[in-house]
C-alpha cells in the first residue's frame, strides 16, 4: 500500500565515508575543529568529543559516564559536578555517531565499538591515575554499554551504577512479529528508519522533555533498522552474561518506564551471582530518572553519590594517616 511506498521513500542512504588523510583539519559535525575540542581518536580513526570534570585536589576515584542512544554526555553535567564536589574525577565522551563525535548519526556497525571505545577512554584515564578505583555510570543504552564493558573486565571496576539500563526490550516493541520483520528488513533495507524515541516518555517533567526536544546535539531522526538490530544483539549478549555478573552494581529504575522495561533490571538483580547488588524502584518513575520530577532527580543523585562513595575502597595510606 501507500504506507509501504512512503516508508520506502523514507529510505536514507547513509554514507559514513571518511575524509582523505592530510585534508583540512577534522571538524565536529557542528563544524568545530577537533584541535579546539577535548577528544580521543578511536581505533577506527574517528574523533570522539570528551568532557572532563576534574576536582581541585587529589581525586579519590575515576567515574566514567556512558550516555544513551540519540543523546550525548552534556546532559550529565549536573550529575558530574556533584561527583566532582566529592573529589571524584569524572570523564565521558560522545559515543560514535552521537553529539559532537564523528560517525553516522545514531548508527553503528557493531555494538562492540561502543564498548571498545569506552575501554580505550577508561584505559587512558587509568594510565594517568593508576591507583584510583574506577566506576561506571550508565543510562539506558549507556547502561548496556556499561554492563558489557564491566563484563569484559570483571575485576576492574569498583562498582557500576545503572539508571534505567537497557537490559530487556520493551515487550510491546519486541513482539515476535516485529522482531521477525526487523530481521527481515535488516537484510533488505538496513537503512530504513523506524519510529524515533518518543520524548514524552523520557520524563514527567515537561521542562526536561522540552530541553531534550530543543537540544540540537540530540539525534531526533528515526531509528534505523540496522541500529535496532544492534540493540537487540546487545540485549541477547547481556542475557547470556547475567549469570556471570559478579561485580558490585546499583540499579535505579522507574516502574512507569515505557522505553526500557523494568523487568530487565529485575532479571539482572535477581539472577546475577554478585553479592554486592542493590535495586531501587521509583514508583511512577519515567525513563530518564535523573531528569524526572525534581524530587526523583534529587533522590537519584543522592543514591548514586552515596553508593559510589561507600564503594571507594579505603586505601592503607589513608588508614595509616
Ligand atoms: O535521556 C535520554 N534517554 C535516552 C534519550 O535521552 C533514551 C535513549 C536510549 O538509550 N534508549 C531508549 C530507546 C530504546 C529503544 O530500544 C530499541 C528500539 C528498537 C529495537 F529494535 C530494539 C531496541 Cl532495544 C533504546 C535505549 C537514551
Amino acid at each position: 500500500g501507500s504506507d509501504v511506498l512512503s516508508s520506502l521513500l523514507r529510505v536514507s542512504v547513509t554514507d559514513s565515508s571518511m575524509p582523505e588523510p592530510g585534508a583540512a583539519p577534522r571538524r565536529s559535525p557542528q563544524g568545530v575543529p577537533y584541535s579546539d575540542l577535548p577528544h580521543i581518536v578511536n581505533a577506527d580513526g574517528l574523533h570522539l568529543f570528551c568532557r572532563y570534570w576534574e576536582p581541585a585536589g587529589q581525586p579519590r576515584a575515576l567515574v566514567f559516564i556512558a550516555h544513551g542512544a540519540g543523546e550525548h554526555c552534556g546532559p550529565y553535567d549536573e550529575m558530574a559536578q556533584k561527583l566532582k564536589e566529592l573529589s571524584l574525577l569524572v570523564f565521558a565522551h560522545d559515543h560514535v555517531g552521537h553529539g559532537q563525535s564523528e560517525g553516522d548519526r545514531m548508527n553503528i556497525k557493531d555494538f562492540q565499538i561502543y564498548i571498545r571505545d569506552s575501554l580505550q577512554h577508561i584505559d587512558l584515564m587509568k594510565s594517568r591515575h593508576p591507583d584510583l578505583p574506577v566506576f561506571i555510570v550508565g543510562h539506558s543504552m549507556g547502561g548496556a554499554i556499561s554492563i558489557l564493558t564491566a563484563c569484559e573486565r570483571p575485576g576492574d571496576f569498583a562498582g557500576v551504577v545503572l539508571i534505567a539500563p537497557l537490559v530487556q526490550m520493551n515487550p510491546e516493541s519486541a513482539t515476535p512479529f516485529k522482531v521477525f520483520m526487523a530481521k527481515l528488513l535488516n537484510h533488505m533495507l538496513p537503512s530504513l528508519t523506524m519510529g524515533s524515541i518518543e520524548s514524552k516518555w523520557l520524563s514527567r517533567d515537561k521542562r526536561q522533555v522540552a530541553a531534550y526536544d530543543a537540544d540540537e546535539l540530540n539525534y531526533h531522526g528515526g531509528m534505523r533498522v540496522s541500529f535496532g538490530m544492534q540493540l537487540m544483539a546487545a540485549v541477547e549478549r547481556m542475557e547470556r552474561e547475567i549469570p556471570s555478573i559478579s561485580w558490585p552494581f546499583l540499579l535505579l529504575h522507574g516502574d512507569a518506564d515505557k522505553l526500557c522495561d523494568i523487568r530487565g533490571s529485575r532479571i539482572m538483580h535477581d539472577n546475577s551471582p554478585s553479592t554486592d547488588k542493590k535495586i531501587k524502584i521509583y514508583e511512577g518513575g519515567y525513563h530518564a530518572l535523573h531528569h524526572d520530577l525534581p524530587e526523583v532527580a534529587e533522590s537519584v543523585l543522592k543514591e548514586l553519590t552515596t553508593w559510589i562513595t561507600e564503594h571507594i575502597p579505603a586505601t592503607t595510606s589513608q588508614e595509616v594517616q
